[in-house]
């Protein structure tokens, strides 16, 4: 990697699952439209749905939907990373977000490694929180946890949906795991960009590279936690399925952490499914923007593939 020419200014997006990541990277591609920008999505589960949803404001759209980036460090992700080094035309921004359950702490140390810091400058991590959700994903899950204390920016997201209590609940939670980070708040993911070209709040720690590669582990680290895909010929009765997923949610809240997929209904037009906490959201998608079968991701702990597959097939038309 030469060293002359200017660092790639990278921009981290970490957060729980469902917390509101494509939608603030949306509105940041958005306000960076003058600069060429690159983002790599990295998706738990292997149906790409956020490459999708960013794609009309990036130039580049890298999609690792293939495990968690975090867990498989040492191969895709400097694939990439040296194929947009050696760029002729680098591009202006490298945005990546990380999945709901990634470590964004190994994600963001990739990046002081000496070789990497030649060509790439880690901006401020961004941490998005359900301020909704919050307090119930720290008690039951590492992850949450993990993403809020290695970040520089904690955004309390979906201020429009929390009480006075709730919100104030969540800010003293994130800011117990992270004193450091400055904490801003959010409805639908709006915060200016400037956030991006502030300095980050941990200095940056030199890293040593050890003298032998030393065995990363090859199985994922979020063992506990698994994604289960599904695919359907026949379509979706809309009011049934949002019926079977709320029931579910309400009955098995600590299990399942995120639902998300791309589905027809039986009059032809395709849709976006997905679950936030407890609640289900389907919304229509642009004429042309689905197309082969149905497909859903069941994101979280002890779901077992055959009991999903019967349940959702209750959604059916
Ligand atoms: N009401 C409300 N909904 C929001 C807000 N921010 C995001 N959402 C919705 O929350 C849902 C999840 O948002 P995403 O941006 O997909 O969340 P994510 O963190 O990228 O999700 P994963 O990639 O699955 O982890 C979507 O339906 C968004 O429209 C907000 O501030 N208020």
């Amino acid at each position: 990697m030469a060293g002359q020419r200017p660092r790639i200014p990278v921009s981290i997006i970490t957060g729980f699952l469902g917390a509101g990541k494509t939608t603030l990277l949306n509105h940041l591609l958005r306000q960076r439209q003058d600069v060429p920008n690159v983002v790599i999505e990295n998706e738990f589960g292997s149906v790409g749905i956020d490459g999708a949803l960013v794609r009309q404001y990036s130039n580049e759209v890298y999609e690792v939907s293939n495990g968690c980036i975090c867990c498989s460090l040492d191969d895709e992700l400097f694939d990439i990373l040296a194929e947009l080094a050696r760029e002729e035309e680098a591009p202006g921004h490298l945005f990546i977000e990380a999945t709901g359950i990634a470590d964004s702490g190994s994600l963001a140390a990739t990046f002081l490694r000496p070789d990497i810091r030649k060509r790439f400058e880690l901006r401020p991590v961004i941490c998005v929180v359900d301020s909704t959700n919050i307090t119930e994903q720290l008690s039951s899950t590492q992850e949450a946890g993990q993403q809020i204390a290695s970040a520089d920016v904690l955004v309390l997201n979906k201020t429009g949906l929390a009480t006075t209590e709730a919100l104030q609940a969540a800010a003293q939670a994130v800011k117990r795991a992270n004193p450091l980070a400055r904490i801003i708040q959010s409805a639908d993911g709006r915060i200016s960009a400037t956030e991006l070209d502030l300095p980050r709040v941990r200095p940056e720690v030199p890293f040593v590279l050890p003298k032998a590669k030393p065995a990363l582990p090859k199985v994922p680290v979020h063992t506990a936690t698994v994604a289960s895909s599904h695919t359907f010929d026949r379509p979706f009765d809309l009011s049934k399925i949002k019926h079977v997923l709320s029931v579910s949610l309400m009955l098995y809240a600590k299990q399942i952490f995120r639902v998300k997929g791309i589905v027809q209904s039986h009059d032809g037009q395709w849709h976006l499914l997905q679950s936030t906490g407890k609640q289900v959201e389907i919304t229509p998608l642009a004429p042309g923007a689905g197309a082969g079968p149905s497909t859903i991701v069941v994101i979280g702990q002890g779901v077992k593939e055959e009991a999903v597959a019967r349940l959702l097939r209750q959604g059916l038309a």
